[in-house]
C-alpha cells in the first residue's frame, strides 16, 4: 500500500503543531521535513530545533530531506533532534558512499535524493547502502510547483533496477503530487508520496489524504 508523507513546507508555521497533528490524526505514515540552507537551494527553511520541537509531540516517522551543501556537518544534529530517515542530495555529496555510512552508523535509515536533471547512474554503485531513493519531480526549493512529466520514466527505470537486482529500497517521489499525478507515479513504481500543498492547502486534510490513497488503488 502506498505511504503518504505530508511535507511541512506548506504547513502553517504560525501554528505548526496544530497543523501537523491533523496529518497524524488522518493516518499519514511519515512527516516530510524540508530543510533548506539558501545555498544548495534558493530558499531557507528550518533546522534541528524545529524537528526536536515536533519530535516531542509526534509519533510519526520523521523523514528529513536535507537540501543543504555539506550535509555531513549536520547529520548528527538531525539524528539527535529525532530524524528516522535522512535524505541527502547526491549533488551535494562529494563522498556519497561515506555520507550514507555515516547516516546508517547513527542507527537510522539512509536515503539519497536526486534532482530532476541528475541521472540514476549517479547512485548505481551505492544502491545496496540505501533504504530509500527520493526522486524529485520538481526542482527543489519551493512547494506548489508543477510535476515534471519526464520523471515518470525515471521512476519506472529505478523500479526495474530494483526488481532486476533484487534490492529492497523504497522509492519516494517529491514535488507536484496531487490527485492527477499520484496514480501515474504509483503505477511507475513509487511507494511513498510526498505531498505538501495538496495536503496542507486542502480545506479538509483527511479527505485530501484519503483521496490520494483511493486514486492509487
Ligand atoms: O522538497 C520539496 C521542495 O523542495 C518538497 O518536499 C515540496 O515541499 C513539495 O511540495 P508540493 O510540490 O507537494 O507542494
Ligand atoms: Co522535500
Amino acid at each position: 500500500m502506498v505511504q503518504i508523507a505530508p511535507s511541512i513546507l506548506s504547513a502553517n508555521f504560525a501554528n505548526l503543531w496544530a497543523h501537523v497533528a491533523q496529518v497524524e490524526a488522518a493516518g499519514a505514515e511519515m512527516l516530510h521535513i524540508d530543510v533548506m540552507d539558501g545555498h544548495f537551494v534558493p530558499n531557507i527553511t528550518i533546522g534541528p530545533l524545529v524537528v526536536q520541537a515536533l519530535r516531542d509531540k509526534s509519533r510519526m516517522t520523521f523523514d528529513v530531506h536535507l537540501m543543504i551543501t555539506n550535509p555531513d556537518q549536520f547529520i548528527g544534529e538531525f539524528v539527535k533532534a529525532g530524524a528516522d530517515i535522512i535524505s541527502v542530495h547526491a549533488e551535494a555529496c562529494t563522498h556519497l558512499h561515506r555520507t550514507l555510512q555515516t547516516i546508517r552508523n547513527h542507527g537510522i535509515k539512509a536515503a539519497v535524493a536526486l534532482n530532476p536533471a541528475t541521472p540514476l547512474t549517479v547512485i548505481e554503485y551505492v544502491l545496496p547502502y540505501l533504504d530509500m531513493v527520493l526522486l524529485m519531480t520538481v526542482n527543489p526549493g519551493f512547494g506548489g510547483q508543477r510535476f515534471i512529466p519526464e520523471m515518470v520514466e525515471k521512476i519506472e527505470r529505478l523500479n526495474t533496477w530494483r526488481r532486476e537486482r533484487k534490492l529492497n529500497f523504497t522509492i519516494q517521489v517529491d514535488g507536484g503530487i496531487n490527485q492527477e499525478t499520484a496514480p501515474l507515479v504509483v503505477k511507475a513504481g513509487a511507494d511513498i508520496l510526498v505531498a505538501g500543498s495538496y495536503i496542507f492547502g486542502a480545506a479538509d486534510i483527511s479527505t485530501a489524504i484519503r483521496s490520494l490513497r483511493e486514486r492509487c488503488g
